[in-house]
């Protein structure tokens, strides 16, 4: 007999204004995705060995680190299992957009992430055909393990600054990698402790003595029998961190450790035999892996954002707390319009990032399909965009995440409302994959040179065109759509001329194009990501705003029922579709281990003998 649902939620969901089911139909991106999807769910959540008996938080570190190896090869059996061989590669790619499968396997992430996230990525952007066939066979089949090495201890963000050599040599045919500091270990590398075996390593080339630029190589870094780190390799793990503490990341050092030649991924650039070095048509095609890791991101986000919001959202429609008015009884705390303020433009946000991810990949597709022609044209602007988007989107969903929490009150702070979990797992983003600061700075650099082109009165692409509409400063506001949209290009534009006036005027001081740009780097971080709007119109929208709050209010647990995030995905005594807060925190509480006795060993070790002076 399933558990009665709470009486507020029911009421809730009998209040709402609208089909949800059309909703989670249009967010899958048809009736079929949502199909689709809840099929992949049911068929891999109904696998045994998925779900941990005892609460991963209860583990030790190690423990955890064993756990989630264990629940990665059922999970990654039980996901090629289940998938559909009549599906078409879109119809594979639809069920799994807005699944949150792994989430429900992993609080903290898979040891797998990497393989998936990153090394495949690499090999399909980064080898040539024939390196592609051979490895994109042993890794799909997961006969292999892989990671991405790039980050080294002493080097992050300075990708050109990356100490890793791998040095030519002509006689055997081979690269001889290298880490000749400690600062040049590599270290953060998800899976690569004790998971994985193979690695992408972005290594500094050298032939003849003569630097040849950052590139790609495919790396054993373990024996596939044994496992045993090969000769000449240094690794071990980088200890606990404040989430991602299943990714199993790494450090791995290079003692003159040989690989053959064949082992430079060579789509791009390439060395021959005899150390003839062909150049890559632009040496950021290198890049290119991250700059797809991006784009993925924005997705990631829009899907841990809507987990968020679904927990508080239905926490606060079941949590009566404090009195609105006198002799009324307790209300729900959802409704107090600053619950609203808090959580409703977490819900805003998470559709307007899913949109946005939607249009980022078809730009993505079509930029890396021109790409496969030789045409870079539109490269720049996807770098630009891409930058920009992973910056805001991991911002604004690690500040949604937190305010979700902290709209919680104490019951949020809990791990078994798996809040914390997921505010670990987005504001990592904030810092892979580019440090949100350097890719905004990176945004930055192109809408100046846009707007010097914009006055030069050269076109400007579809994304910056802004930068050439001689908007009038008097601009009438008004608060439909439209003028709202107009209002942000007015500002936005002035932005950035008003950075680059500073520039400029530093420049003209006497300081360097290099330090003119850092003293403007706040106002150029400002108008990449910053817009705001004059005092006059902000009460006239806020008045907008606050009539909007009201309208969304009894259509907002729809709203994040809509989602369609199944009880094993949120993982959360606070989220659970019935709302039973109250008996699952309890239920959670008792399998502390903690509460498996009355009275803890350490009283009679301890505390008695304090207590009665006798230690
Ligand atoms: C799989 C399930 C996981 C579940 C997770 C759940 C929770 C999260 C939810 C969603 C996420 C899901 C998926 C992700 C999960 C993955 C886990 C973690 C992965 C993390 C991996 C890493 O962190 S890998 C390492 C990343 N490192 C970086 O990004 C380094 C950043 N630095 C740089 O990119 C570069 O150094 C730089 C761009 C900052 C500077 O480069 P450089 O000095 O060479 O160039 P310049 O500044 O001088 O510019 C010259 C010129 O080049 C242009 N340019 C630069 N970069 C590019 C590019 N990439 N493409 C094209 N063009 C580029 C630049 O614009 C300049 O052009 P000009 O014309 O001269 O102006
Ligand atoms: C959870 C997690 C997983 C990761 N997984 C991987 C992985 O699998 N593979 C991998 O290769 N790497 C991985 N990384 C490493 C990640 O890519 C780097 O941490 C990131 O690129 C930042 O580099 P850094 O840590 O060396 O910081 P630094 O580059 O030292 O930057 C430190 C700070 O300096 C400032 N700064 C630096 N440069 C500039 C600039 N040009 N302008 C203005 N300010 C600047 C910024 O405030 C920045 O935060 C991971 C990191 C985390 C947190």
């Amino acid at each position: 007999m399933s558990a009665k649902v709470n009486d507020d939620l029911l009421t809730e969901r009998r209040k709402c204004e609208f089909n949800v089911e059309e909703l989670t139909n249009y967010l899958d991106g048809g009736a079929q995705a949502t199909q689709n999807r809840r099929k992949l769910e049911d068929k891999v959540l109904s696998t045994k060995g998925l779900f941990d008996e005892v609460p991963e938080e209860y583990l030790s570190h190690k423990e955890k680190y064993e756990n989630a190896v264990r629940k990665a090869v059922v999970y990654y059996k039980a996901m090629k299992e289940a998938e559909d061989p009549n599906q078409t590669e879109q119809e594979r790619a639809n069920a799994t957009y807005r699944s949150l499968l792994h989430a429900a396997v992993f609080k903290d992430n898979s040891p797998f992430s990497l393989h998936l996230a990153m090394f495949i990525p690499a090999i399909l952007g980064q080898a040539d055909e024939e390196q592609k066939k051979y490895w994109m066979k042993r890794a799909s089949k997961m006969e292999i393990i892989g990671t991405y090495a790039q980050t080294e201890l002493g080097h992050g963000t300075f990708i050109r600054g990356l100490e890793t050599t791998a040095t030519y040599d002509p006689k055997t045919e081979e690269f001889v990698l290298h880490s000749p500091t400690l600062t040049a270990y590599k270290w953060w590398p998800g899976s690569l402790a004790h998971t994985a075996n193979y690695c992408v390593v972005m290594a500094h080339l050298y032939i003849n003595g003569k630097s040849c630029g950052i590139q790609p190589f495919i790396v054993q870094f373990r024996d596939e029998e044994t496992h045993q780190p090969l000769p000449g390799i240094k690794l071990g793990e980088i200890g606990a961190k404040l989430g991602f503490n299943t990714v199993n990341n790494g450090f791995l050092g290079f003692d003159q450790h040989r690989i053959p030649r064949n082992r430079m991924l060579m789509k791009n650039a390439q060395v021959l035999k005899d150390g003839t070095f062909k150049r890559s048509p632009n040496s950021k095609l290198t890049y290119g892996t991250m700059v797809y890791v991006r784009v993925v991101i924005v997705n990631g986000m829009a899907n841990q954002l809507a987990r968020a919001v679904t927990i508080a959202v239905r926490y606060s429609a079941v949590r009566r707390q404090s009195e609105l008015k006198p002799d009324a009884g307790e209300p729900q705390i959802l409704d107090y319009v600053t619950q609203q303020h808090k959580l409703f433009i977490g819900i805003a946000s998470s559709h307007a990032f899913t949109l946005t991810a939607k249009w980022l990949t078809r730009m993505y597709q079509k930029v890396t399909a021109d790409l496969e022609k030789g045409n870079l044209d539109e490269l720049p602007e996807l770098h630009a965009i891409a930058c920009c988007l992973k910056a805001v989107t991991t911002t604004d969903t690690s500040v949604l995440v937190e305010r979700s929490r902290t709209s919680c009150g104490g019951h949020g702070y809990m791990l078994s409302s798996n809040l914390p979990q997921i505010y670990g797992l987005v504001t990592a983003a904030c810092t892979y994959e580019g440090e949100n600061t350097v890719l905004m700075l990176q945004t930055a650099r192109s809408l100046v040179k846009a707007l010097e082109q914009a006055q030069s009165g050269k076109r400007l692409s579809p994304t910056m065109s802004y930068l050439s509409e001689k908007v009038s400063s008097r601009l009438k506001w008004d608060n439909s759509i439209d003028g709202i949209v107009k209002g942000f290009r007015r500002v936005a534009y002035g932005k950035v001329e008003s950075a680059m006036r500073s520039m400029r005027k530093y420049v003209r001081s006497g300081l360097g194009p290099e330090d003119a740009w850092n003293m403007s780097s706040v106002q150029l971080v400002a108008a990449s990501e910053y817009t705001s709007i004059s005092e006059a119109d902000i009460r006239q929208l806020q008045d907008t705003y606050e009539d909007l709050l009201g309208k969304i209010r009894p259509n907002a647990v729809g709203l994040v029922d809509a989602f369609d995030f199944r009880d094993q995905i949120l993982n959360s005594t606070l989220g659970a579709y019935d709302g039973r807060v109250y008996e699952r925190l309890m239920e959670e509480a008792l399998k502390s281990p903690l509460n498996a006795e009355p009275v803890n060993q350490s009283f009679h070790k301890y505390l008695k003998p304090f207590m009665q002076g006798k230690l």
